[in-house]
């Protein structure tokens, strides 16, 4: 217990990875309103779009006018994907306040992800980290399939850390570990972080896990063991991949925070609103959240828990 850290942020990702694999459209107008309730539940960074080709990724097409569109708060991070200098300037345009660049562990997913290998990518996103230096924009960096891979399969350890390490060392202030495919469990994880903690410091991770097999809460308290202290989710369970067949939703934030707050890690996030949150966007894709936790406090408080 005690390696645990007192507090811990949650990294929002619904409006992006929760919404980007969604084949129903939904609108900028909806998109601002899930934004504006997750502002209003106390999530303090959330990632609001993503700037990459639309033909792509059609469901980010609306992120300049929702990006625009959202009430902002102060000390609340508006973030948004960019997989190049174009994407870059299209965020920058659209004022988020910080980006984030989304490399590969492995060659097969690179590809079908942004078409071009690994150290390709790294190429592309040097004239990023040029462009927010100059402009004082933070950027964060991914590393996806940090455990396996659609088209590769297995992931050596040492291979994820070879990739955090340069996205680290290039001048992303936090690298995000991504398990794409959900397939990581506590020991295969435990297994990756040790070798990228020798690579970069533990202050400067974040785990981001897909729920495919169910071990994405087992998979945050071993990064928590670890004294990971930043986790990305994404209310209701939402989530997916375009180009990760098969891949389901991200861990639900409701289920991290009920897991946090039991564990008596503070996230400054109102339990309640964030629960509404999920049940807004989901009563809009027409299915109930992918949570349990958000379930059971349905059918026991009938709809939320009123204050
Ligand atoms: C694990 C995850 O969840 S990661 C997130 C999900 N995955 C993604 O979002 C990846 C989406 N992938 C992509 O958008 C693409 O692979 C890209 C843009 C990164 C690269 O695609 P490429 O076809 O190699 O790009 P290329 O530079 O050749 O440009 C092709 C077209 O895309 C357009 N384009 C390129 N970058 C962007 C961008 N950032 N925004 C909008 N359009 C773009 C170009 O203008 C060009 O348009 P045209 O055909 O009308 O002339
Ligand atoms: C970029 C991401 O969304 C991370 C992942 O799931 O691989």
């Amino acid at each position: 217990m005690s390696t645990f850290p007192s507090q811990v942020k949650i990294v929002e990702v619904g409006p992006r990875d929760g919404l980007q694999n969604e084949k129903q459209l939904i609108s900028a107008d909806d998109k601002i309103a899930l934004i504006d309730q997750l502002t209003d539940a106390g999530l303090s960074y959330i990632e609001s779009g993503s700037f990459v080709s639309p033909k792509w990724v059609p469901q980010m097409a609306t992120s300049t006018a929702v990006l625009t569109g959202i009430a902002r708060k102060s000390g609340v991070t508006y973030a948004a994907l960019t997989p190049n200098i174009k994407g870059y300037d299209a965020a920058i345009a659209a004022n988020a306040d910080e980006v984030a660049i989304f490399a590969a562990a492995s060659e097969g997913f690179s590809q079908k992800n942004i078409n071009c290998s690994i150290d390709e990518s790294i190429e592309r996103f040097a004239p990023i980290i040029a462009a927010a230096k100059q402009a004082n924009i933070k950027v964060r960096g991914y590393v996806s399939c940090v455990v396996g891979c659609p088209y590769d399969g297995e992931i050596a350890p040492e291979q994820v850390a070879k990739v955090a390490e340069k996205l680290h060392n290039m001048g992303c202030y936090e690298i995000s570990l991504g398990d794409t495919i959900g397939v990581g469990t506590a020991a295969s994880v435990q297994k990756m972080l040790q070798a990228v903690m020798a690579k970069v410091p533990r202050e400067h991770l974040a785990v981001h896990f897909h729920d495919t097999y169910g071990q994405a809460l087992t998979n945050i308290y071993t990064a928590l063991q670890n004294g990971i202290s930043v986790v990305d989710s994404a209310v209701a369970g939402l989530g997916g991949c375009p180009y990760a067949k098969g891949a389901s939703g991200n861990v639900a934030t409701e289920d991290v925070v009920y897991l946090l707050h039991g564990l008596g890690i503070t996230t400054g996030i109102d339990f309640n609103k964030l629960l509404k949150a999920g049940w807004f966007i989901s009563d809009i894709l027409g299915k109930a959240p992918i949570s349990k936790v958000s379930n059971a406090y349905r059918a026991q408080h009938k709809p939320y828990i009123e204050e």
